[in-house]
């Protein structure tokens, strides 16, 4: 299968206070532009967003000795307090990250070091302990829950350690399936390195261009293709892990009763424990063959109904998503149709790959029909398979033109999907509704277990004040519905800043303190990103 290879090594392949290859920006296309006023009535344009050379930090309060150390460390090159540097790390890729870019005040880390192996990384963590730095791990910053914010906890200074020198393939197992990636290995880097040996990860979250392994594995990613790889953590079979007291490596064998799963500690440790800088992980035969299947449902329901069968009797597609009405009505899951063709009912995409298609598929269809699916071809899963890197992009065009868009995600149960469902569509358009905004919600499922699914919600409203304060109490609000009604607060985006304050209702008081403790063990000066995850005063 093709992946799109392409290297994202460098800070320039990103657009700076956007998605993705700056090159791909674009106004928004006309039919959403028609749409628009339908669904959200008139909106405002915003201000101007400044350019990055008008953008104003505070200087950098790194001293020359700190410097210097970094420098012997790492490389005088590697070593970056430029106001551009500094500001294409100041933050990650959500919408709340992005409206902070488009003011000319920012914050940003202190300094950017890149070290280039697991011994400078190990050699970084002890200069910033020593002199008392914050260090934010740094992989392909596309971050959505504030993980990456300029966080310094009580330290004098934060700088942001990009880990995109480390890469490639360490080592390959093939008799196992097993290879060893760098952590700052990009997803198109990974899958065409493994290409040349005939090899695939599999993993294909929408931010796949940039993303990095270790970012996948410190924030427990989940892709597209979960339903046939399973998540980043189910590819996962070792971890090695420079901390601030010690390196650990881990997991020798595919299966093991010595003693609690110690990988699992450093899966969704978004940093705040050390640096991974190797992930083992399974790979698989490029699977040859590909067939694509789109399905027409009455109403979501029927589609869940559907979805729940295929999940416990391991019917077997690779992609399979299923869009609620809102978003089958405006052709969100093809993004070069979205809005041109009105549709009625609830859309499946399903795509299957590897072995043994024909018996899958026709296990998938009698679950589909037998739960009122009628197949519609291959169309709309053709269009999602071309735009699903795509959609992003559309973020940006929609801020500029005045239009509020954000995602948000969880997961429960089956037997509770409706209802938690219902829940937070109510508190995002309450909380909209409050603020004197019209807004449009759209949900998918496309994560999908024996016992229950995820829930991704798109989010447009037609904010006509201060975006990113109007948002703040809504998400607030959104986060508490999530979590009194049984979902959890994500089910691949991680937890963050943004979602650290309700981690504590989800794990308990006790979690918090097992996480803590591991904290003060590995990371005692609390160096490691400070803030998320758990909060600074819990840790000390
Ligand atoms: C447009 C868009 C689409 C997305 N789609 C998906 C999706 O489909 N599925 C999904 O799961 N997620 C998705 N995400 C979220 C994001 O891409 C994932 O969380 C991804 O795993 C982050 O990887 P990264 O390399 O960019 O990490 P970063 O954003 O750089 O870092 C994320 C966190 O991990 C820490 N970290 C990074 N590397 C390391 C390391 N080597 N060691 C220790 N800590 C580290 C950072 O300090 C930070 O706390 C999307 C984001 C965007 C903007």
């Amino acid at each position: 299968m093709g992946h799109d290879a392409g290297r994202v090594d460098d800070d320039s392949a990103m657009r700076w206070n956007g998605w993705g290859d700056p090159a791909k920006a674009r106004d928004l296309p006309l039919a959403v532009r028609s749409l628009l006023p339908l669904l959200l009535g008139r909106t405002r344009r915003p201000e101007h967003a400044v350019e990055i050379e008008d953008v104003r930090l505070p200087p950098s309060a790194l001293r020359d000795d700190d410097l210097d150390a970094f420098r012997r460390a790492v490389g005088r090159e590697h070593v970056d307090v430029s106001v551009e540097a500094r500001v294409r790390h100041a933050g990650g890729r959500s919408t709340p990250d992005l409206l902070r870019r488009r003011i000319a005040t920012q914050d940003a880390p202190d300094a950017v070091v890149r070290p280039a192996d697991h011994d400078e990384v190990t050699v970084c963590l002890e200069i910033a302990g020593r002199a008392g730095i914050a260090v934010i791990p740094f992989g392909g910053g596309t971050s959505v829950v504030g993980a990456l914010t300029p966080e310094r906890g009580s330290h004098r200074a934060v700088v942001s350690l990009d880990l995109r020198r480390l890469t490639g393939v360490l080592r390959l197992d093939e008799v196992s399936g097993e290879a060893v990636l760098a952590a700052g290995t990009s997803g198109p880097e990974a899958e065409s390195a493994l290409a040349a040996h005939g090899l695939e990860l599999g993993h294909f979250p929408q931010s796949f261009r940039y993303a990095t392994i270790g970012g996948f594995a410190a924030a427990r990613s989940s892709g597209q293709n979960s339903a046939g790889n399973g998540r980043f953590d189910a590819m996962v079979t070792g971890i090695r892990v420079a901390t601030p007291t010690g390196e650990i490596d881990l997991g020798r064998a595919p299966g093991s009763a010595a003693g609690p799963d110690l990988i699992r500690v450093f899966l969704g440790s978004e940093g705040i424990f050390g640096v991974i800088t190797e992930v083992r992980v399974r790979v698989h035969p490029i699977p040859h063959g590909r067939v694509l299947e789109s399905w027409s449902f009455p109403d979501f329901a029927s589609g869940v109904e559907g979805l729940r069968r295929i999940a416990q009797q391991g019917a077997g597609p690779t992609v399979i998503r299923l869009s609620d009405e809102a978003e089958t009505a405006v052709s969100l899951a093809q993004v070069g149709r979205i809005g041109k063709a009105l549709a009625k009912g609830a859309g499946i995409v399903t795509v299957y790959e590897g072995d043994g298609i024909p018996e899958r598929r026709a296990r998938t269809r009698a679950l589909l029909e037998a739960t009122g699916g009628v197949s519609a071809g291959e169309g709309a899963s053709e269009g999602w398979l071309k735009g699903r890197f795509e959609g992003p992009y559309l973020r940006d065009a929609l801020l500029d033109a005045g239009v509020f868009c954000e995602t948000l995600e969880t997961a429960t149960t089956w037997s509770n999907l409706h209802a938690l469902r219902a829940a937070v569509e109510k508190a995002l358009k309450g909380g909209f509704a409050d603020a004197g905004a019209r807004s449009y919600i759209m949900c998918h499922v496309s994560h999908i277990y024996p016992t229950g699914a995820s829930l991704y919600f798109t989010v447009l409203a037609g904010v006509r004040s201060d975006m990113l304060a109007t948002w703040e109490p809504i998400k607030a609000r959104v986060n508490d519905t999530i979590i009194a009604g049984g979902g959890t607060i994500s089910h691949h985006h991680a937890v963050g800043r943004d979602h650290a304050p309700w981690l504590e209702r989800e794990i308990g008081e006790t979690g918090i303190r097992i996480l803590a403790a591991i904290k003060r063990e590995l990371d005692p000066q609390c160096i490691m990103n400070p803030g998320a995850v758990i909060a600074v005063e819990r840790t000390s």
